[in-house]
């Protein structure tokens, strides 16, 4: 098995580089986040914000109409399809170069088909990210259906418990990479020092972040940084590309903590413009 690297500040400096100038929001990423019920909206209104602040070019949300009101009046940048409109959100999945699906989905009925269609509709060429409630759906399957591109689930250890199989206890390095190179994705498994198993057969550890990241929402908030990282660098390796946003959503959060005893999901988004400029 191969060792574990420590990620470090490099990561970074490596994947944000200066934009081309000849350049417009298509060439930064088409992402849709599908996800947030009539519960959970919070939950699609951090990626999305997540996703916008960390540079994607295009953001749209497939979610519920009631949440529509609140993510407009917090984020104008982004579009909204009704994820109960199956014709508009299959339309909207064949558009997207990058997708979430999961945070605040839920696990009713109507959650189960839109994570079915998503699964059906998503074109080769895309990279799907998968976290919260879509990966709980997920490990609830017998036969789940496994979509042909690139995947990147999100797990924090209890959904990675359901969807390897492996109890807290088991989750050892060996163990998730047998259980990763079975779902052939990439799988960042949420925790205090985050590790990641990328398609490739490499490993990464994140040395950075703690307790005070330990709020609802700071896992919806990295899928959006992720999917603006995969959406807007996309020449670059996806396995160095995912450990950059990773590591970007924790040395935020790190350098807040200095003078915040929590660091909220949207003090990290807040500060995302910022924390970026150094390295362009
Ligand atoms: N504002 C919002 O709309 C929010 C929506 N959320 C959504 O709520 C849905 C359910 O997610 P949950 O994670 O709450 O529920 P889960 O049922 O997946 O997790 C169950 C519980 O496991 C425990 N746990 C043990 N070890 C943990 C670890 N290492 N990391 C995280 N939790 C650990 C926590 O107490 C957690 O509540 C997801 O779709 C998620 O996206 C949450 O992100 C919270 C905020
Ligand atoms: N004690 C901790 N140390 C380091 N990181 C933490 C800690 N607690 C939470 N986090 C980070 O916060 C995020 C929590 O993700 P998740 O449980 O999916 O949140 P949510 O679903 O509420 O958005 C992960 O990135 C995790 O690594
Ligand atoms: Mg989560």
């Amino acid at each position: 098995m191969e060792t574990m690297k420590n990620l470090t500040v490099a990561c970074l400096k490596q994947v944000i580089k200066p934009r081309p100038k000849q350049s417009h929001k298509g060439n930064f990423g088409k992402i849709l986040i599908i996800g947030g019920n009539k519960n959970m909206g919070g939950a699609v209104i951090m990626s999305a914000s997540a996703a916008v602040h960390a540079g994607a070019g295009l953001v749209t949300c497939a979610t519920d109409s009631s949440n529509f009101f609140a993510l407009h009046a917090r984020l104008p940048e982004a579009m909204v399809v009704d994820h109960s409109d199956f014709e508009a959100l299959t339309q909207a999945i064949k558009q997207a170069d990058t997708i979430v699906i999961g945070p605040g989905l839920g696990l009713d009925k109507l959650a189960k088909q839109i994570l079915k269609i998503t699964l059906t509709a998503v074109d080769p060429t895309t990279t799907l990210i998968i976290d919260g409630s879509a990966i709980t759906l997920l490990a609830q399957q017998n036969e789940p259906l496994r979509p042909t591109c690139q995947v990147i689930y999100t797990p924090h250890q209890v959904e990675w418990a359901r969807l390897s199989g492996l109890a807290l206890t088991e989750q050892l390095p060996q163990a998730n990479q047998s259980a990763q190179q079975k779902l052939a994705a990439h799988i960042v498994l949420k925790k205090y020092h985050t590790e990641i198993y990328h398609l490739n057969n490499t490993l990464s550890r994140l040395p950075i972040g703690g307790p005070y990241m330990a709020t609802g929402g700071m896992g919806d908030t990295l899928t959006g940084i992720i999917a603006a990282f995969m959406g807007q660098f996309k020449t670059l390796a996806p396995a160095d590309v995912l450990d950059a946003a990773v590591y970007l959503h924790s040395a935020v959060a790190s350098d807040l903590s200095q003078s915040k005893y929590v660091v909220l999901p949207t003090d990290i988004i807040e500060h995302l413009q910022t924390f970026m400029a150094q390295f362009s």
